[in-house]
């Protein structure tokens, strides 16, 4: 039976090329992945010797978006962080898990033990899922990760329409490199204007509250701060206390422009961190390579935004359709179409022209 939400616990990522395909369709919303090497105290020690510091696990977390970005697009993955970088902590999740999926089989009496003293959000009618016996590579250390320094205040920035998983991937950064704070700078109207489609970029309070609910949800430990920036360089032109600016790398660029601005104030510079560009594995013609959200509202084209509001007061003909659009979007092809089909077609710009 379809739940809600799930739960994986992986000891080896590498397994999720396969596992995922296997349980997408048992979940309908959101799948939490917790990376554990075994369910046995010390909890959260995850290959202790291999991974000395958490950024070192950002290849990790890259690899199993990335999956995600393969396999279930429609699910809203979240990989929590807390058990990663703090030794026996419990597993919280804002959400109640009702599917628990392992990639090793336990004996019954561990796996018990697991979910009633560490797992604290899980449903009474909770499901248990054994994906056992999957071959895999070995996990193993980014040893390409130079700069593994934690910082004491990070900060990011973007527009975050409809969180993506690459989105998710540069928060996990920024969380995995922070041991206190994190801000985020989420743009403002004026600042969308210029993309495609910015009309379907969802209000600034939902993006901010998404935002603020995923990074909430994977390191609740941390002092998050979620503001609105009106320009591309937010908190980090007057706060001294921000130590490290995360992008991407095609945003490098900008990370370079606020450390020139940081300059001129005389406030120390900003240690920059890029994460690479996660590919958009479903690439049809005319999209672009990388995840975006710009390709996401370019799919919605053609699609019901939001279910149609069922009025019983109202006669079921004529119904009155608005058609509206920028210029040459084809709302006079649409007219015509409709024409066809039986509809009286009102051209205000034609009457507006005659007036
Ligand atoms: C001006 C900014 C913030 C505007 O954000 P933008 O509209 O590009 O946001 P968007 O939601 O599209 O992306 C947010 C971030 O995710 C990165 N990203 C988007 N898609 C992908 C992908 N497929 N793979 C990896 N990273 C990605 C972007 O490069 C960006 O760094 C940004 O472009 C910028 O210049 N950043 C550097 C400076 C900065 O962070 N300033 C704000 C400080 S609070
Ligand atoms: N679904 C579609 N796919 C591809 N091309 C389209 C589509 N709809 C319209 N077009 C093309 O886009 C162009 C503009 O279409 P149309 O004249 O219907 O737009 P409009 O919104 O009425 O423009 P105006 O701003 O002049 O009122 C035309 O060349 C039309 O053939």
């Amino acid at each position: 039976m379809l739940v809600k939400t799930g739960l994986l616990v992986t000891s080896n990522p590498n397994r999720l090329g396969i596992i995922l395909p296997q349980i997408k369709h048992e979940i309908e919303s959101i799948l939490y992945i917790q990376v554990l090497n075994a369910l046995r105290e010390p909890f959260g020690n995850f290959y202790p010797n291999m991974f000395s510091s958490w950024p070192k696990l950002s290849h990790i977390i890259k690899g199993i978006y990335t999956q995600a970005a393969k396999h279930c697009q429609n699910l809203d993955v979240r990989v929590l962080l807390s058990g990663l970088k703090y030794k026996n902590k419990l597993i919280y999740t804002e959400r109640e898990v009702e599917l628990v999926i392992f990639d090793e089989k336990y004996a019954s009496d561990e796996v018990q033990k697991f979910l009633s003293t560490k797992l604290v959000n899980i449903s009474k009618d909770y499901k248990i899922l054994t994906c056992a016996n999957i071959a895999a590579e070995p996990i193993s250390a980014d040893l390409e990760q130079k700069n593994d320094k934690v910082y004491q205040h990070t900060v990011l920035g973007g527009t975050f329409d409809r969180l993506h998983l690459a989105h998710k991937l540069l928060l996990s950064e920024a969380a995995l490199r922070s041991n206190s704070k994190i801000t985020v700078g989420v743009t403002e109207e004026n600042m969308i204007k210029s993309k495609i489609l910015w009309e379907l970029i969802e209000p600034l309070e939902t993006r901010m509250s998404t935002v603020e609910n995923f990074l909430k949800d994977i390191c609740p430990e941390l002092n998050i701060s979620v503001v609105s920036i009106e320009d591309p360089f937010g908190p980090t032109q007057h706060d001294p206390t921000i130590d490290l600016l995360v992008v991407s790398k095609e945003t490098i660029r900008g990370g370079e422009k606020v450390n020139e601005v940081r300059k001129s104030k005389g406030l120390p510079l900003l240690d920059l961190v890029a994460v690479d560009l996660i590919d958009e594995p479903a690439q049809n013609p005319h999209e672009e390579k990388k995840i975006s959200s710009n390709t996401q509202r370019m799919r919605l084209l053609g699609t019901l935004l939001k279910p149609v509001k069922q009025n019983l007061n109202l006669p079921k003909r004529p119904y009155v359709i608005g058609l509206t659009g920028g210029i040459a979007t084809g709302k006079s092809n649409i007219a015509k179409r409709l024409q066809e089909l039986g509809a009286y077609v009102i051209d205000c710009d034609k009457i507006a022209h005659g007036v």
